[in-house]
Order: structure tokens, then sequence, then C-alpha cells
């Protein structure tokens, strides 16, 4: 079944359910001779796994990775990394009043359509835990990644309508993680938390955006026509559950600008063309130009909400109402940020091997 693997060169292939004994992943592709253990994908889980703060669900996961296979003596050998994280605090109870109910928001009804069956027990493959199998990847893939210089950081913009002021790289640097919210803006942070926790309180939720820099990326990374670097990191990162939109430098807003005002222009600095702004994102007729890489993302809220909502019953086939108890993030925005990174991280390893920038066989 084709929808699991992520890749050209660097393959990544998930396994797992929410409700089920462990997630895992298969990364084909790594060049031998990378060192790596535990310890370098552990903290990247950190970042997401739930549990952590009132602004996340209550589902308390250690998200403790095992590295199974492909790893010798502390390096990798170029064969398969096989990885496991176990499922330790699975609770099913509250989905068994909505077993017959679709979640208006989820990827239920999809679900049913297109397999034939429900399994009524959590999201299974569609639930945002699967992305703990994307962060383990995506942390292989900024160890290689940092081998070459490039650097890639998230941070939240924006909780609906408490909007983030612009951040120094620094600030993104060193503030993003200080706090539950993920946001740079440390007065900006608070007032998303209280907006966050306002929400809960109300049984709904809240949605915002996420912007990453991609740092030290080199001059022509992507392909002109097909698997232009643009499109892949639209396609990574709307893969994500969740994401409503990606925009690749001013995004959106440049169609209500001019093209004098939109295009970059180049000068030269001691022989070298560079440009002075950045609007482009920097990727241009799909290839990179060698200026950081801007993306901005865009989450809905979350759709398992406690507030009564409308909804059918699949097995009478009547009207409803759905009322979400269970343990739900009231914003998927702060969890989703190291999830950012790490879809990023994975395009941008495989564009270096893809180039030959990294060796396909070792490091
Ligand atoms: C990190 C993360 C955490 C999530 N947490 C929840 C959650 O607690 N409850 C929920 O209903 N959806 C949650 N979601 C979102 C659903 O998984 C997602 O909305 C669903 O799969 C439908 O996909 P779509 O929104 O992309 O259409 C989460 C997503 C991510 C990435
Ligand atoms: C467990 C995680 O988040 C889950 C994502 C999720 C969903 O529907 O996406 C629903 C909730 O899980 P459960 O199925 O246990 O009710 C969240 O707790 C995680 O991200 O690790």
């Amino acid at each position: 079944m084709f929808g699991n693997t992520f890749g050209r060169c660097f393959r990544v292939t998930t396994f797992g359910e929410s409700h089920g004994p462990a997630l895992g992943l298969v990364i084909d592709g790594c060049p031998a001779g990378l060192l790596l253990s535990e310890s370098d994908i552990q903290p990247e889980l950190d970042k997401r796994r739930p549990g952590q703060s009132e602004l996340t669900t209550k589902r308390s996961e250690a998200d403790r990775v095992e590295i199974l296979s492909g790893v010798f003596e502390g390096r990798t050998t170029g064969m398969p990394i096989a990885m496991i994280v176990r499922n330790k605090d699975v609770d099913s109870s509250s989905y068994d009043a909505i077993k017959d109910l679709i979640r208006p928001g989820h990827a239920d009804l999809g679900y049913m359509e297109k397999f034939g069956f429900r399994d009524h027990r959590g999201g299974g493959r569609s639930s945002g835990r699967e992305t703990v199998c994307r962060v383990a990847a995506g942390a292989v893939a900024k160890k290689l990644l940092d081998m070459k210089g490039i650097r890639v950081y998230a941070h939240v913009t924006s909780i609906y309508d408490v909007i983030a002021t612009d951040m120094g790289l620094d600030d993104v640097i060193n503030n993003t993680y200080t706090n539950p919210v993920r946001c740079a803006d440390l007065s900006a942070a608070k007032k998303m938390e209280e907006a966050i926790i306002a929400a809960k309180s109300e049984g709904d939720s809240l949605g915002g955006t996420v912007e990453a820099i991609a740092l030290g990326v080199p001059a022509g990374l992507g392909a002109p026509v097909f698997g232009k670097l643009d499109a892949d990191l639209a396609s990574a990162l709307m893969g994500i559950g969740a994401v409503k939109g990606v925009e690749i430098g001013l995004g959106f807003e440049s169609a209500r600008l001019r093209g004098s005002v939109m295009n970059d222009e180049y000068y030269l600095d001691e022989g070298v063309i560079k440009t002075r702004t950045n609007y482009a994102g920097g990727i241009v007729g799909g290839i990179s130009s060698g200026m950081p890489v801007v993306c901005t993302v865009a989450v809905k809220p979350t759709p398992s909400v406690s507030k009564p909502q409308n909804t059918v019953n699949i097995v009478t086939k009547k009207e409803s109402v759905i009322e979400i108890k269970g343990r739900h993030d009231p914003s998927i925005v702060p969890r989703i940020v190291p999830v950012v990174e790490s879809m990023i991280s994975l395009v941008l390893v495989d564009h270096m091997i893809m180039s030959g920038r990294i060796g396909p066989d070792r490091v």
C-alpha cells in the first residue's frame, strides 16, 4: 500500500497506530558512518511528546526511542535503520461512547469510505501521534544536515488572533523551546497561552501559524520541472495532519504586490551574486538560491472539541450530536513545531543526497 513512505533517496516508512502497542519507522538510504545513538533522537522527541503542559493532550507518553537495526559500534551501517517507540498510556475508553459517530474535522469518514471498516479507537494512522516517527527520522536528517552546516528552526508566529512580533534569529534559536507555546516572542507567548487555556475551558480549540527557516542551504537544490524544492516542501508540510496551508517566502502576500516590489534584486558582494531581500523564501524556479529557505504553515484548530457538534451515526444512519471527551490538544500549533522542522529536514537531506552533496553510501 503506498502512502506510508516518504522520500526518493532518504526513504522513511512509518508504521503503527496510536492505540496499538508501538509506533515505528524504517529509514532506508541513510549513508554509513554517521555517529548515531538514541541520545541524538530523544531530545527531538522530547520537544514533541504529549502531556508536557496544560496546552497539550493529557496523554502522558515518555516516547522513549529504541534503535533496532542499522547502527553498529555507534555508527550507521548504510543498512535500514529501524526504530520503535512503545505506546505506554493508551486509553481507548473515551472512544466507546462515540464508536458509531464520525468526528467532524477528523479523518474518520474518509478512512471508512476508503478501507471499508472503522477502527474507532482514536485516529489510528491518522492520529497526530504518528508524527513521533517523523520526528525520529527528522533527528537523523538533522544530524546529516548539521555536518554540512545546514540548520532548520521553526517557531510559532500566531495562535488565532495573537500575533508574535518579528523575531530575530537569535530570539528564535534561544527562546522557542523555553515556553510551552513554542513562540520566540515571550510576551506574545504568554498571551497565546492564555488564549489556548480560555478556548479549552469553553470546550473549544485554536489554530495558528508556524514559520520555519533553514540556514546554510546551498544554491542548486531542487529540480527545474518535476521535483522542485518548493513543491517537495509544500507536499511534505501539507502532509502533516491539521496543516491547511503552506507558504514559501511571502506566499499569499505576494499576490498583492507588484513585480518591482516582489523581485529580490541582485547585487555583487565582492564578486558574489546576492540579493538584499528574500521575498522568494530562498527558492526560485524550484531551485534553492543560497538564501535562507523560509516557509510558513497554517495549522487548523484541533478537530476533537468537547462542544456539541452535529454529525451522523454510521450504524443507525441518523443525524446525531457528538460531544468528544477524552484527551486532546487544545491547540496543535505548539506541538507541530518540531514536526515542521523534521519534515523540512527530511526534504533537504533527500535533495542533498539526490544532488550528490551528501554521499549515498558513506558520510
Ligand atoms: C502533533 C499533532 C497533534 C494532534 N493532536 C490532535 C488531537 O489531540 N486531537 C485531534 O482531534 N486531532 C489532533 N491532531 C490533528 C488530526 O490528527 C488531524 O486533524 C486529522 O488527522 C485530520 O487530518 P487533516 O486535519 O489534515 O485533514 C493532531 C495533529 C498533529 C500533527
Ligand atoms: C498521543 C498523541 O496525540 C494524540 C493525537 C490525537 C489525534 O487524533 O491526532 C488524539 C489524541 O490521542 P488519543 O488517540 O490517545 O485520544 C492525542 O493525545 C501524540 O501526539 O503523541
